[in-house]
């Protein structure tokens, strides 16, 4: 394969999207980053950069930004996440991160969490369209399933500050179960109203983790926090 970058949904060389440099990653890279998950990745990125726009599931100016903002973004997630049993994305909105976490760990089952109808009506529609046999479209608010399902691993990313996601997650995992956020740089201010929350609901101190993927695509930050078997 030629060495080609890739800036927004298709490959193509880095440029400036309204003043912004969008870093460039090279195909190749991706390819072999992704390994038998790319050829789903990289329909999920074309799918997103053609349909999400008009059916209103990310900004316009995303559209160029897809790879290195969101499916890079997502997929730092996933080297955090267990290879089996059951992961919860919450507030998944056009699948991100839990799509492309549901391609990455084809043998975990992977629910997508989501209240609202027109995104679950798209998780549905692209789950399918990919031929992704491991996801299931959970429509509701996270809270609204506490009691209903435990898992082994809760992500989210973009959904609430860290003090709520932990009253919505913990409930959901297992004992010795994690959470996993995708959060961005500022998440230190986050970290103290959290620890009130942890107290109260028995999970351990969070861990801010650097989450890397590829040379060139901007580097995130991951807190894990494990829900415990015993109140502190
Ligand atoms: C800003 S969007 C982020 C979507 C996606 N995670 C991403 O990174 O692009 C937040 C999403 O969380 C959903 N959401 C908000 N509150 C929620 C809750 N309590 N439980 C589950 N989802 C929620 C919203 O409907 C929306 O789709």
């Amino acid at each position: 394969m030629s060495a080609k970058s890739v800036s927004g949904g298709t490959p193509g060389p880095a440029h400036a999207v309204d003043g912004f440099e969008v870093s460039s990653v090279d195909e190749a890279a991706l390819v072999e980053y992704f390994g038998s998950a790319y050829p789903i990745i990289a329909e999920f990125a074309q799918q997103l950069e053609t349909q999400g726009g008009v059916r209103g599931l990310i900004g316009p100016r995303e559209v160029p930004r897809i790879w290195d903002r969101h499916i890079l973004n997502s997929a730092a997630v996933v080297p955090f996440l267990p290879d089996e049993g059951l992961i919860g994305d919450l507030g998944s909105g056009a699948g991100l991160p839990g799509i492309v976490v549901a391609a990455m760990r084809p043998s975990a089952t992977v629910y997508l969490v989501e209240p609202m109808e027109r995104r679950c009506e798209w998780l549905t529609t692209i789950s399918a369209h990919l031929g992704l046999t491991n996801v299931e479209i959970k429509r509701g608010r996270a809270e609204e399933f506490h009691g209903a399902f435990e898992c082994d691993a809760v992500t989210s990313r973009a959904v609430a500050g860290l003090d709520k996601l932990v009253r919505i997650s913990l409930p959901l995992l297992r004992p010795g179960g994690e959470m996993v956020v995708l959060k961005g740089r500022n998440v230190a201010r986050e970290i103290e109203p959290a620890r009130k929350v942890l107290r109260r609901l028995g999970g351990s101190d969070p861990e801010v983790l650097d989450a890397v993927t590829l040379p060139g695509a901007e580097s995130t930050t991951v807190v894990r926090i494990v829900r415990q078997t015993k109140s502190r």
